[in-house]
């Protein structure tokens, strides 16, 4: 537990656990190691904010069901989310106004859900962090693999129903073209699997060709594959939101303002897996041929509720 407490940054904790250890067995072989670990750790991961590993883990130990700051506006909570089709209408729950994060229930099938994990079966690699230069990390230890809407009919059509929710275009136009998205992402994590503090946006351009020209990553839809008994919740460590995985899910929240700023407060997490294991599906929406779909709002510090209304007009949905 001392060794745990230091890899999560509690670096108090994990001295007095050391101590605590110790008396009762001084040459135990985790003590020992816990005594090497905490005179070679430095004690202060530079570049991280002091609250980096508080906002993290308290979300992370939340409860295992969503939490949301108060949400002290009269607009309502849940809703039938207006898409980009007048007669499908999906069931929302809004967790977070500003940066906007909502939750929609049943966005796929148990069928489709199996073709998602099932596909990538002999796939999975290793993820990496970074852009051109990606790397394997510490900071995210998952398995990944990519489905292209060529790839099946089954994906063509799932990224058509994100299309109708989102009120985005999510055309692939590979090879040669930029796209306005990318293949949907499937990831597992298995015991302690995590991927720390992030923004989704690249910080150095990509070395993906088919994202060349397609402009940065504004929304993110998150489809979790399966619930997680303990832990893996996915938390927003700035906005103070916390999401609990549940099977067919999407979570989905924007990462860039109407002004196309990029919003810090959608720095976010993927909480370790404490028993079970987790399966995600990502897909990214990029600005590539949403210019008109998501314009700008009358204000350049709009928030996405604001400029909603205006958004689905144009589709004659109120
Ligand atoms: O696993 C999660 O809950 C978050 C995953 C994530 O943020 C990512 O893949 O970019
Ligand atoms: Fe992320």
């Amino acid at each position: 537990m001392g060794r745990v407490s230091l890899f999560g940054g509690d670096v108090a904790r994990a001295e007095q656990m050391y101590h605590e250890s110790r008396d009762l067995d001084p040459r135990a072989g985790d003590v020992l190691q816990l005594k090497k670990e905490l005179s070679t750790k430095p004690r202060v991961d530079a570049g991280r904010p002091a609250d980096y590993f508080h906002n993290f883990s308290r979300l992370c130990s939340l409860e295992n069901k969503h939490h949301s700051p108060v949400f002290n506006h009269p607009r309502i909570v849940c809703r039938y989310r207006p898409g980009l089709l007048p007669y499908y209408r999906v069931k929302e729950e809004i967790l977070s106004e500003s940066p906007f994060a909502s939750v929609v229930y049943d966005v796929i099938t148990d069928e489709e859900n199996y073709f998602l994990r099932t596909h990538v079966k002999n796939k999975l690699i290793r993820g990496r962090v970074g852009g051109a230069d990606a790397w394997v990390s510490e900071v995210r230890t998952s398995d990944i693999a990519w489905i292209w809407d060529s790839d099946s009919p089954i994906a063509q059509s799932l990224s058509l129903r994100v299309q109708a929710i989102t009120g985005l275009d999510v055309k692939q136009r590979v090879p040669g073209g930029p796209s306005s998205s990318e293949a949907f992402q499937v990831v597992n994590y298995g015991l302690g699997g995590h991927y720390e503090v992030h923004m989704d946006p690249f910080d150095k351009p990509s070395d993906r060709p088919e994202l060349q020209g397609s402009g940065e990553r504004i929304a993110t839809f998150l489809i979790y594959l399966s619930d997680v008994q303990r832990g893996g919740s996915t938390v927003f460590t700035r906005a103070g939101v916390s999401v609990a995985p549940v099977k067919n899910m999407a979570l989905l929240w924007y990462n860039f303002t109407p002004a196309l700023k990029r919003d810090d407060l959608t720095e976010h997490a993927g909480c370790p897996v404490l028993i079970g294991q987790k399966w995600i599906a990502n897909k990214w929406i990029w600005t590539y041929g949403n210019t008109f779909r998501r314009r700008c709002g009358l204000t350049p510090d709009a928030t996405h509720l604001d400029i909603e209304p205006d958004m689905y007009r144009r589709y004659g949905v109120n």
